[in-house]
């Protein structure tokens, strides 16, 4: 990664600080209201609410070897003085681990988030959502494209555990003209006259992966893409991170809501069971690395695709570093070393800020002082 020193916690009141001092004992006490866990595993999520010093995973977890090697320096120090990044990825492996997920317990497999996963499927915005599925899929074929895309990248505004921490995030208006907007590069890289492999990775479960869904329909229907692999996390992340699970879930939702949602449901199905969706889990998504260290299998895999689309905020960070860079930065240059073309869909929900061209950057800062982070901004960023 280029030099520049990572974002830490320990400003008072700055964006990283209120995540770590304020988002994870929130979310501690939701997963204890939610889950019925027993009290051992409550007592253990207490000790990681109250914990000051980062401590190592236990004897005999699956993956302390990994661990060990990426926590070397950290271990010890307080949460707040370590990178960012690292300590939200820490956190979330923590939980995992207070919970008995990777144990040999009845609570083994049990995704600590599942209850907020399955609120989101439940709710009347998503059902409209699904509802106005048939004028999507209806529509003129670059239509149709275009609106499944704004939808992917909307779907990302407001994950759960944003919105646990900002209840009012899903209320208030996104601004629709785009921080960046590269869109126009995306089509002429899927120009539909090659066999385009194109490569999704993905971000939350929930409306986002809906949203994701339909526009890998759309780009198999249309002959955007020939095939697709999309990818998800492993194991549960930063709350509404999507996993296989959750793809299940949602499949099943959309299946229910009967209309052009069955139909996109049935044709995915079939499109996984003939091989032209393929589904990844790598365990690398859930590392607290920047997608600078991708392993070489990912990278070879990923080296083949047309396209890559990437989503979502972390992803974000993890592509261009999380560090505070000048927004003026190009995108295309902190990207450079990733291994195919790229697409980035995100809003924005943290500090992180590139590719703003510099007078809309004045402008934004002199009238919208929360646009790095309240989730009413987003970019499309493409990097051929
Ligand atoms: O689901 P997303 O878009 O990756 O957003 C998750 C974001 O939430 C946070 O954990 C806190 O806002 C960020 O640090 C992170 O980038």
């Amino acid at each position: 990664m280029p030099d520049q020193p990572p974002i830490l916690s320990n400003v008072p009141d700055s964006f990283p600080w209120g995540v770590l001092t304020r988002r994870h004992p929130d979310l501690i006490a939701t997963v204890r209201r939610l889950v019925p866990y027993p009290p051992e595993v409550q007592g253990a999520l207490d000790e990681l609410r109250d914990m000051d010093t980062i401590p190592p995973l236990p004897a005999g977890a699956r993956d302390r070897a990994a661990w060990q090697v990426w926590s070397a320096a950290y271990v010890g120090q307080k949460w707040l003085d370590v990178p960012f990044l690292w300590a939200e990825s820490y956190f979330y492996r923590l939980l995992l681990e207070a919970t008995g997920y990777f144990g040999s317990g009845p609570w083994a497999g049990v995704d600590p988030f599942a209850p907020q996963k399955s609120a989101e499927l439940d709710s009347p915005d998503l059902a409209r959502d699904l509802e106005n599925l048939g004028d999507l899929v209806g529509a003129p074929e670059q239509d149709g494209l275009s609106a499944a895309l704004t939808a992917a990248l909307w779907g990302n505004r407001a994950d759960l555990g944003f919105r646990m921490s900002d209840p009012s995030a899903q209320d208030r208006s996104q601004v629709d003209d785009l921080v960046a907007d590269d869109s126009a590069e995306l089509w002429r890289l899927l120009d539909g006259g090659t066999e385009n492999r194109v490569h999704l990775v993905a971000d939350n479960a929930g409306r986002e992966l809906v949203a994701d869904l339909v526009l890998i329909d759309r780009l198999l229907e249309t002959g955007r893409a020939a095939t697709v692999v999309l990818h998800l996390k492993p194991q549960p992340y930063y709350v509404s991170d999507a996993t296989v699970t959750d793809l299940l879930q949602v499949l099943r939702r959309l299946e229910a809501a009967g209309g052009a949602a069955c139909g996109i449901a049935g044709r995915l199905g079939t499109a996984i069971g003939d091989g032209r969706v393929r589904v990844r889990a790598h365990a690398f998504w859930c590392t607290p690395l920047t997608f600078h260290e991708m392993p070489s299998d990912l990278v070879a895999e990923l080296g083949g695709a047309s396209v890559v689309v990437v989503k979502g905020d972390l992803n974000y960070r993890r592509l261009v570093g999380d560090a505070h860079w000048e927004p003026t930065t190009t995108f295309r240059d902190l990207t450079a070393y990733f291994p195919a073309p790229l697409v980035a869909l995100r809003t924005l929900k943290s500090d992180v800020a590139v590719g703003v061209d510099p007078d809309r950057l004045a402008h934004l800062e002199a009238t919208t002082p929360g646009w790095r982070t309240d989730g009413t901004h987003a970019v499309i960023h493409v990097r051929p």
